[in-house]
């Protein structure tokens, strides 16, 4: 094991060197989206000088080309709908022309744009303000265990590379008519017909912009339902609430096996489809534009893993519950060895593509590299679609959680809250929705939770709170929940769970 010690960068600031003074920094973290940003604040905080290498790309995934302006793209299409839907209006006694409705497509663009650099802004000053090196360039691993090319030695080094879109093979992307989500994002033009190619979170919520900004939509999945990784009673609620009551058609258990980008108004884009299981030619479809929403796979090439001696799973990095990098994945005749002082967060392992894993992968390093063991139960972190209305989750579907029942010797209990009886989203005329309560009869742990209805994204965190707290149904439903709010449907569920009605 080397200690080099001897890339030494005279810019750095002396007040940041390693306290031992043999490194430049107690920590360098290549990678600087929500994974890297949520462990450079935890390394500063616990008083470790860091350096975090950019890319020029501060924010990452999320912040730039993800999380943050796709939320505002569903924020102001949302808006568009709410407004056109004058039988909700009239309901609740408003009259609007519908016709009369007029949004900008530069506008709500450039909505998502100023939210996304605001947001980069606020990243980069909370890194400079907590006396952060934040480092430009790309930062690389070389043989030597604890230096990042060509800068810097860190202590410990933590990759946070993150994801970047998946195109299947035969699938021609010009980000302009056949986009993946970095080019969906910019809303270069609201097509007459898109076909959106993937039924998960992606393509859900992209779904929602296009069909609220007057778009017909034509899923295309490969697997045989919709929305397959959804737990399958809320992905058929899903499929009524957001898709059947939409102009939106789709094809299942087919593969886009080709598509070649068009030119608006003159040559359509083609999208040639084959069977999933026979591999045979189905259709060709004709559309304005498709948008590539199959998946994301890890950032992880020319970092100097290979030269490391590290071995990866299709591009993931193998990690242990610490976020230690081991030499290898899994597999039968090799056996992972732990790398020393070489963590990896974010989506480039693979445990959880979502932003708050990152962040929360990125504080946990810090935590074992302090010296505390942590490990991050993924089983208590939520998940939310943001379509109109939202979709959340915390733990196993129902089918995997029968399984594991089976599995491990438990009975399952299951118990369900209605939006339709709850007087709040009766109040806003959006009562449509459900959530249910997955729960170990035997020990009262809640398992999961899966909620589709109004601002389910906000509910399910004191789903996700109990799950990690170890909270049981009998507690959960003797706490008393505010009336009249939304959180009303998930005490019906607690309650039901242990035989009790809700008022
Ligand atoms: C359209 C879309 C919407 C999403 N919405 C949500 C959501 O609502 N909620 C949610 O939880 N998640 C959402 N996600 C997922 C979320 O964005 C990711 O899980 C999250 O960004 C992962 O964070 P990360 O830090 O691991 O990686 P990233 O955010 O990808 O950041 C990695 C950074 O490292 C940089 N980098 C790579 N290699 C190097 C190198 N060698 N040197 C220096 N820098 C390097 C990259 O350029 C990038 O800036 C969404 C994703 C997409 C695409
Ligand atoms: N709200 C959120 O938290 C949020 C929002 C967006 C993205 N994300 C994250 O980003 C990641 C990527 O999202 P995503 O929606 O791209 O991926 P996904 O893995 O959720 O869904 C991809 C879908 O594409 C299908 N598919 C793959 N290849 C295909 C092909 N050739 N033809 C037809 N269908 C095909 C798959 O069967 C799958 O259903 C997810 O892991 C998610 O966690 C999260």
């Amino acid at each position: 094991f080397v200690s080099p010690g001897s890339v030494k960068v005279p810019s750095f600031s002396s007040s940041l060197s390693a306290s031992d003074g043999e490194f430049d920094f107690d920590v360098a973290i290549i990678g600087c989206g929500v994974g890297g940003h949520g462990a450079a604040l935890h390394s500063r905080g616990q008083g470790l000088s860091t350096a975090v290498f950019s890319g020029g790309d501060v924010g990452g995934t999320c912040v730039n080309r993800g999380c943050v302006p796709s939320k505002a793209l569903l924020a102001a299409s949302g808006r568009v709908r709410d407004m056109k839907d004058t039988a909700h209006l009239e309901s609740l006694g408003i009259q609007v022309d519908a016709a009369s409705v007029n949004y900008s497509r530069e506008g709500i663009a450039a909505h998502a744009k100023n939210l996304a650099n605001r947001v980069k802004g606020n990243l980069e000053n909370s890194l400079i303000a907590l006396g952060c090196e934040v480092v430009e360039g790309r930062g690389m691993l070389t043989a030597n265990p604890q230096e990042v090319k060509d800068e810097a030695t860190g202590k410990d080094v933590i990759l946070a590379p993150g994801s970047i879109p998946f195109v299947p093979p035969g699938v021609t992307v010009d980000e302009k008519t056949v986009y993946t989500s970095d080019g969906a994002l910019e809303l270069g033009f609201v097509p007459e017909w898109v076909a959106i190619i993937g039924s998960g979170y992606i393509g859900l919520e992209f779904s929602d912009v296009y069909t609220a900004l007057g778009s017909e939509v034509t899923f295309i999945e490969a697997m045989d339902t919709l929305m397959p990784t959804f737990d399958r009673e809320i992905a058929k609620q899903a499929e009524r609430l957001l898709i059947r009551d939409r102009p939106i058609d789709f094809r299942t258990g087919v593969f886009a096996s080709e598509v070649t980008p068009g030119i608006p108004g003159v040559k359509p884009v083609t999208i040639k489809m084959i069977d999933a299981k026979t591999k045979e030619h189905v259709e060709t479809l004709e559309v304005d534009a498709a948008m590539i929403a199959t998946g994301r796979v890890p950032n992880t090439a020319n970092m100097g893993l290979v030269e490391r001696g590290i071995e990866t799973n299709r591009g993931f990095v193998n990690v242990n519950g610490k976020m230690q990098v081991l030499s290898c994945p899994e597999a039968e005749g090799s056996v992972p060895e732990l790398i020393p002082n070489l963590y990896c967060i974010g989506d480039a392992n693979g445990k959880m593509m979502l932003a708050h894993a990152a962040s929360a992968h990125g504080i946990s390093a810090i935590e074992n590299i302090c010296g505390r063991s942590h490990e991050v139960n993924h089983n208590a972190i939520p998940a939310a679609c943001f379509t109109h209305p939202e979709i959340s989750m915390v733990g196993p579907t129902e089918e995997q959680a029968i399984e594991m029942a089976e599995k491990e010797g438990w009975t399952l209990g299951k118990s369900q809250g209605s939006f339709r009886a709850n007087s709040k989203a009766l109040a806003e005329g959006e009562s449509a929705g459900m959530a249910k309560v997955l729960f170990n009869k035997e020990t009262g742990n809640v398992v999961a939770v899966h909620i589709i209805g109004l601002h389910a994204a906000d509910l399910i965190q004191e789903c996700a709170n109990a799950v990690a707290a170890g909270t049981t149904v009998q507690e959960l439903s003797m706490i008393v929940h505010t009336h009249p709010t939304l959180s009303e449907v998930l005490d019906e569920a607690f309650k039901g769970a242990v035989g009790m009605s809700a008022h």
